[in-house]
């Protein structure tokens, strides 16, 4: 590929992941996302490597819930990577205009995240990094894991890894070792933020969300009303032994999620 393949639109997410643009790949009219990564940049935070394995790893990907990456190109100064476009764009987003999503939505979100963990997983990826800046959304509403960071799964991330903490299970923030049950405290942590609006840890301060993160500190709040199922999920799955958090496999067959998804 080259850039003169494709017809450049209008930019996505107004720079928040560096530079996205809308394209068109001109010959197949088929219509992309494609990032723009400064090499210098990369060569600066030593992520050359760490981006082909990034790379290297997406590319081998497919299911249906995990954003595809097409391919990739490259000039005298910078890393173009074409990705899936999403349609109906970004998850965070819709959950800031909606307050808080239906039972209904947030279990059919939740089910097709458990799907993609399970296919990851089964590779022996760990994503690390489940929240709602990494979600889109697709033509038909479907719910999109991307990698928003230019790489996810270093081991230094923590430290590099700007924003929110609220996601991060308890072993993440003692640093011990972890493994593939840190992305399903995350998927409690989205769970419990789809139905309350709002992360179930977060304080003004992060040495308070770190406390509340290793204290386990989980309070329901009264408003707005959600199932005695949904609660029972999250407190299954956000439990502070990672051996003892619920399986994708369990949660896929829990009551509530069941209940909401055919
Ligand atoms: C290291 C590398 C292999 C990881 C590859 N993954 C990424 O670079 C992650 N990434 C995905 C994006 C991204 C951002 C926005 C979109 C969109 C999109 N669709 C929209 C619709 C309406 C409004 C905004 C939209 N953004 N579709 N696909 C996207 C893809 C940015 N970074």
């Amino acid at each position: 590929w080259t850039l003169s393949d494709f017809e450049i639109g209008k930019p996505l997410g107004k720079g928040k992941f560096g530079q996205v643009f809308l394209a068109r790949e001109k010959k197949s009219n088929h219509i992309v996302a494609i990032k723009v990564l400064f090499k210098n940049q990369l060569k600066q935070s030593q992520a050359v490597h760490q981006l082909r394995r990034e790379v290297e790893i997406q590319s081998h990907l497919r299911h249906p819930n995990i954003l595809r990456l097409y391919g990739y190109f490259y000039d005298q100064t910078k890393v173009f990577l074409i990705l899936e476009y999403a349609a109906k764009g970004e998850l965070y987003k819709e959950l800031q205009k909606c307050k808080y999503f239906s039972e209904k939505r947030s279990a059919m979100y939740i089910a097709s995240i458990a799907r993609a963990l399970i296919y990851l997983h089964g590779k022996h990826v760990i994503h690390r990094d489940i929240k709602p800046e990494n979600l889109l959304l697709g033509q038909q509403g479907e719910i999109k894991i991307a990698d928003f960071g230019w790489s996810v799964h270093t081991f230094n991330r923590r430290q590099t890894m700007c924003g929110t903490l609220d996601y991060l299970p308890p072993e993440m923030v003692e640093s011990v070792e972890h493994d593939a049950s840190v992305d399903i405290w995350s998927l409690g942590v989205l769970c419990y933020e789809f139905l309350y609006g709002v992360p179930p840890f977060e304080a003004i301060d992060h040495s308070v969300t770190y406390k509340r993160i290793i204290e386990v500190d989980l309070k329901f709040p009264l408003e707005p009303i959600v199932s005695p199922g949904a609660k029972d999920l999250i407190s299954q799955i956000l439990v502070k032994d990672s051996s003892q958090r619920l399986p994708l496999h369990k949660l896929l067959k829990h009551p509530w999620i069941i209940q909401h998804v055919d």
